[in-house]
């Protein structure tokens, strides 16, 4: 497990001390997939330098299974640190090496004899997808393949933990897709615990189960990805959400945003029960499925008209749809 107990970090190069981590307070799970999601400059790539000893705290600990890092001679720190691999945004790969040579490095850092490496680099880039890649130098590889090859030089060590920053970042939509299906069932196959940090919220809706979000140097939210979207607490949670469900303009009276886990609006027929039980007429303004993980969650915006609305939201709400109510805007412009 990775615990953070009150970390602070302050930077001196500056003017004035810089907090680029403020009273950081967090675990990590062994085997869980957290995503660290935050704007750029939130502190989120010194969380993770101080998970493997790359960045040290101004004050707080860092313990990693119990053992508190900073207070580790460099000989005890390296049994842990081999427990460790990083994968980067920029793949971090030597142009000069070949995709063999480029994971062989990570083998020879930790002392594997070379006669083993021919059958482990092959085994690993047939894991990753690859194996026909194995002579190939980086600039003969897409940005997708890099990054197999950048999760392949981090497999094989069979690290305990995978520190993930900004993986996919630079890649097109379908490479970055196609790296969170990789890691979904990397991590499915060999049980290891993931932090992902990013900025898209996109990247951690496919991939990561527990998500925290950090703003200025602080965690602002912790909650599984799942509850995330169901218990917007705060602005930037909902800003996050506008980015992927459409920021609704609600320009008429008696509109209810309905949030539902699962398919229950498209198998069951709740609304046309409601519609047929209470009179009420109903005009849908939005409606939006996202899948987080393998769970779908529904958004639908209506428009409830009748005399028995009330009711008709009650029945909405026993069936466990969240219902809230929402404002006029131009009503409220018009107001204000
Ligand atoms: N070595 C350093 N010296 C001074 N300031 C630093 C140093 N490293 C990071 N910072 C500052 O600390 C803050 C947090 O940086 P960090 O890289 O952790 O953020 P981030 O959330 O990962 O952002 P990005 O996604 O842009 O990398 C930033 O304002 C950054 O400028």
């Amino acid at each position: 497990m990775i615990e953070f107990q009150q970390i602070t970090k302050r930077y001196d190069q500056r003017k004035e001390p810089f907090f680029a981590l403020n009273q950081v307070s967090l675990s990590i799970p062994d085997g869980s997939i957290t995503g660290i999601l935050g704007q750029s400059g939130a502190g989120k790539s010194t969380l993770l330098r101080l998970i493997n000893g790359l960045v040290r705290p101004t004050s707080g600990k860092v313990l990693i299974d119990g053992q508190e890092i900073q207070q580790l001679k460099d000989a005890q720190l390296r049994p842990i640190r081999h427990q460790m691999s990083m994968i980067f945004q920029h793949f971090n790969l030597f142009a000069t090496k070949t995709v063999y040579q480029n994971i062989a490095i990570a083998l020879q850092a930790v002392g594997v004899p070379k006669d083993q490496h021919q059958k482990r680099i092959t085994k690993v880039l047939n894991e990753v997808g690859l194996p026909h890649k194995i002579d190939s130098y980086p600039s003969q590889l897409s940005g997708g393949e890099k990054q197999r090859v950048g999760i392949a030089r981090a497999l094989i060590t069979e690290p305990k933990y995978l520190l993930c920053d900004e993986i996919t970042s630079a890649l097109d939509p379908k490479s970055a897709k196609e790296i969170l299906e990789l890691l979904r069932r990397i991590h499915q196959e060999r049980k290891l615990t993931i932090v992902f940090i990013t900025h898209q919220i996109e990247a951690v809706m496919a991939l990561c189960q527990e998500v925290i979000l950090m703003e200025e140097g602080a965690v602002i939210h912790r909650s599984s990805t799942l509850d995330l979207f169901l218990h917007i607490d705060n602005p930037t949670t909902a800003t996050y959400l506008k980015a992927v469900i459409y920021d609704v303009q609600i320009e008429h009276d008696n509109v209810y945003q309905l949030i539902y886990v699962g398919k229950i609006l498209q198998e069951d027929s709740i609304l046309s029960h409601m519609i047929r039980t209470f009179h009420v007429d109903v005009n849908i303004i939005h409606a939006k499925v996202l899948l987080i993980g393998e769970e779908h969650l529904g958004y639908l915006y209506l428009q409830i008209i009748g005399d028995k609305q009330s009711q008709a939201i009650t029945y909405l709400r026993e069936q466990g749809i969240l219902v809230h109510a929402l404002e006029n805007q131009r009503f409220l412009e018009k107001k204000s």
